[in-house]
């Protein structure tokens, strides 16, 4: 990349070098790091990742240096041409699917081909029959077509009922006719459809007989395979420019009695009879949705890496960064040198900043448990058993939105931790900010999730009969009997350190989700109260639960288990005293932060009392201070290299300011030759001049 700006080559950071405070962050360190990142992803993984990771760095069509001074177009180009690569590189390598994965999101870019690996195939996958996937899966993965998932209209997203394309069945030539009755029917959003995709699944209403079957997933070619261009009756755009995901064609289609076969409903559950229009149902009518209890499983996991990342930039520029002398313990180089405090070492940076780490593996750990319910409930799904589904519906709804939230949050803390480089592109938080954002949004409104979540609790709840048969089934909500068996209990803490016993936190959380259903519910039974006048405690309901779950499955994380069900990584971690040490130390203070930030739901149960609360923090403090000598190694272990997180400000090398000031001189703005004469002409164009 061409540099606009002769920077003078003599001129290096004050010292002390970032390269050296880093280096003495990780000399802290009370654990092994490679040990940790062995116990996160396990060798297999680790060593694919390695691979795939050196061959991404050194192909010139995946370089990053100049994507942070792209406009949309260029972007968007750009983007293309690396969906290409990696699909290049996937067929040249002969890259499974998870190592697919692995390089996308090295990659780290939504792209055009994006919705189709995401979506359009899973959908194929779970909802199509042998000969479906035949006709359109094995083209799909090999790339021939292409494919989006339209879902969402212009007037409906979050309410799938209320979808309004229709697809009737024709008896007469055995084909589906799918049709866009409005405008508020026109598909609206969907990924790669702007300008990329050939296929897409749509969501339509099944007509047939007359009668309406609600909506179900149709095949339909959408683009010719040679012009590229709108079959008939088909209008095609992209939707404009978005807050950010802009290297994808999210795009909106309209159809005008457009004909597909009948082969192209997606009939893996239900169908439609040749000639008679009959429906057979599915054995359990939400299946038709189950793309999206799939994807949100996936964002769990994701928001996971994504705090991760945020938590890896702030906290190695936090160790680099230095402001004012902290006079009563002030920083000292070894030759005597007095220098100004590292950022990292004021307390409200690590009050700020160590709870993100904590979220991140809390969040990652549910992240693996969250994927490995849902490949259970594959497994037992294809023997007709789909017994799992309501649970881990109820779970991934609350799940996804609650995580997703702390997510977004989080990675704007941090963003904001960095200060004003935390502001410019090259802290590696814009884009990375600006296309994790619709998490919240997309596969399910937040808000709208954690009423899936709450309605399963409380009519759970509410039958407990079925509640007691239940939660001895339910691995999400066994613990309520126990809490609501004892309405009276309290707290059991005397000093601060009682909080950080596993028992006594879970105590807490679990009592306080109880608590909160068994109100939730006396409001509705006892004193009639509809279900959108409880919305805000509804919500309250599903976050307490999945907060729950979070502090559950970390705790379970890190309990002792017999070395028959372990696998390789738990293996390392409970092999390891240094690394259960300081995890221990990190899962504390996941549940003890969460407690604090939702104090006044603890406090009004009555569990916890003011007194504790103040014990609470007290503990927090501590909890910080563990963490303080093993902040950058415990980031350090999440091993995202320095080609994904493409940040001037957390690179391992800590070269944060020759960096920003390399990175600056190839603005192309600096390039170029303006004329700042304030009364110069040549700025307009002559048809522009003749108008004024
Ligand atoms: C080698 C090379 C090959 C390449 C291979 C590449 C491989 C790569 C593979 C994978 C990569 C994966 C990467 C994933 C990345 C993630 C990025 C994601 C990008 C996502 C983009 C965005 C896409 C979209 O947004 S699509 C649109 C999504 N839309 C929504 O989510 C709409 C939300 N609304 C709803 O879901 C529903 O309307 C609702 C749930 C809010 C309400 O539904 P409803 O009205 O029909 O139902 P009720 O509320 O009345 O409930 C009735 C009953 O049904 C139960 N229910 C509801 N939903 C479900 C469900 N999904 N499953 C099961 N059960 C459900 C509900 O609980 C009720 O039950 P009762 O018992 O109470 O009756
Ligand atoms: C970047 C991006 C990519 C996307 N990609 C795709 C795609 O590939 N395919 C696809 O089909 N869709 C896609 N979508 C669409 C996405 O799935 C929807 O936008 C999402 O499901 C939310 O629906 P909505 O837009 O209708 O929101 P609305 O439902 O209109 O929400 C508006 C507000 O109303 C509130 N609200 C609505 N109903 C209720 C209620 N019952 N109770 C309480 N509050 C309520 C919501 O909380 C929200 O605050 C994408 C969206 C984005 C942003």
């Amino acid at each position: 990349m061409t540099s606009y700006i002769k920077i003078p080559s003599h001129l290096t950071p004050s010292d002390p070098q970032g390269s050296e405070l880093l280096a003495r962050e990780r000399s802290k360190a009370t654990f092994d790091v490679n040990e940790l990142t062995l116990a996160l992803y396990g060798s297999e993984e680790l060593s694919r990742f390695k691979k795939i990771l050196k061959i991404l760095e050194s192909d010139p069509i995946l370089d990053k240096s100049n994507i942070y001074y792209m406009g949309r177009t260029e972007l968007f180009k750009y983007a293309l041409r690396k969906d290409k690569r990696i699909i290049q590189l996937a067929a040249t390598h002969k890259w499974n699917v998870d190592e697919f994965k692995i390089a996308s999101r090295l990659v780290d870019m939504s792209g055009p081909y994006s919705i189709h690996q995401s979506m359009f195939l899973p959908t194929i996958l779970g909802q199509g029959t042998e000969e479906q996937k035949r006709k359109f899966l094995n083209p799909a993965i090999r790339h021939e077509i292409i494919g989006c998932y339209a879902q969402t209209e212009l007037g409906h997203g979050s309410n799938v009922q209320g979808l309004e394309t229709t697809s009737t069945y024709i008896p007469e030539t055995d084909e589906f006719e799918i049709h866009t009755p409005h405008l508020t029917a026109a598909k609206w959003w969907a990924g790669g459809l702007g300008r990329t995709a050939n296929h897409s699944v749509v969501m339509a209403r099944l007509i047939t007989n007359g009668q309406d079957k609600g909506p179900h997933p149709f095949i339909v070619q959408i683009r010719d395979l040679t012009t590229h261009e709108p079959l008939p009756g088909i209008t095609i755009g992209d939707i404009g420019p978005k807050f950010g995901f802009n290297t994808t064609d999210n795009g909106f289609m309209l159809f005008d009695h457009v004909r597909i076969p009948r082969f192209n409903m997606l009939s893996k559950f239900s169908k439609v009879t040749k000639g008679t229009g009959e429906y057979k149902n599915p054995p359990n009518e939400k299946l038709s949705y189950g793309t999206m209890v799939f994807v949100r499983s996936v964002i769990i996991f994701n928001a996971g890496l994504a705090l991760a990342r945020a938590a890896t930039i702030s906290v190695r520029y936090s160790a680099v960064r230095r402001q004012f002398v902290d006079k009563e313990n002030p920083m000292i180089l070894p030759n005597g040198q007095v220098v100004e405090t590292a950022v990292l070492d004021y307390t409200m940076q690590q009050y700020r900043l160590f709870p993100v780490i904590a979220q991140a593996y809390a969040i990652y750990f549910t992240g693996e448990i969250i994927t490995n319910l849902y490949k259970q409930y594959i497994d037992q799904s294809s023997r007709g058993d789909f017994s799992l589904l309501a649970d881990l519906h109820a779970s991934t709804s609350g799940l996804k939105s609650l995580t997703s939230d702390i997510a977004v949050d989080s990675i704007e803390d941090c963003r904001r931790s960095c200060g004003g480089h935390g502001y410019s592109n090259f802290s590696g938080f814009t884009r990375f900010y600006q296309d994790y954002l619709p998490n919240t949004t997309w596969e399910g409104d937040n808000y709208i999730l954690t009423q899936q979540t709450a309605r399963y609790i409380i009519h759970s709840k509410q039958q407990s009969e079925e509640f007691s048969l239940r939660s001895n089934e339910s691995p999400t909500i066994f613990y309520m009997l126990r809490y609501l068996s004892n309405p009276s209990q309290k707290c059991t803490v005397i000093s601060p350190s009682d909080f950080k016993n596993p028992e006594v936190q879970l105590a807490i959380y679990g009592y306080r989700a109880a608590y909160l259903i068994a109100r939730a519910v006396d409001q509705i039974d006892n004193h009639k109260k509809s279900w959108n006048s409880m919305l805000v405690e509804i919500n309250r309901i599903s976050r307490a639960h999945c907060q729950y779950i979070l502090v559950h499955n970390f705790i379970l994380t890190l309990q002792p288990q017999t070395s028959d069900s372990m696998n390789e990584k738990r293996r390392i971690l409970h092999n390891s005293p240094s690394l259960k040490t300081v995890l221990t130390s990190v899962c504390n203070l996941f549940a003890l932060h969460t407690m604090e930030k939702n104090l006044s739901e603890f406090l009004e149960s009555g569990y916890l009392s003011p007194k504790q609360s103040e014990m609470l923090r007290v503990q927090i403090s501590e909890s910080l201070n563990e963490i303080r000598p093993n902040a950058v190694a415990l980031v350090d272990a999440f091993y995202l290299p320095d080609y994904l997180l493409n940040s001037a400000l957390g690179r391992y090398d800590g070269k944060v300011y020759e960096t920003m000031i390399e990175w600056a001189s190839k603005e192309p703005l600096n390039g170029i030759t303006l004329d700042i004469n304030p009364y110069s002409e040549k700025l307009f164009r002559n048809d522009v001049k003749a108008k004024i």
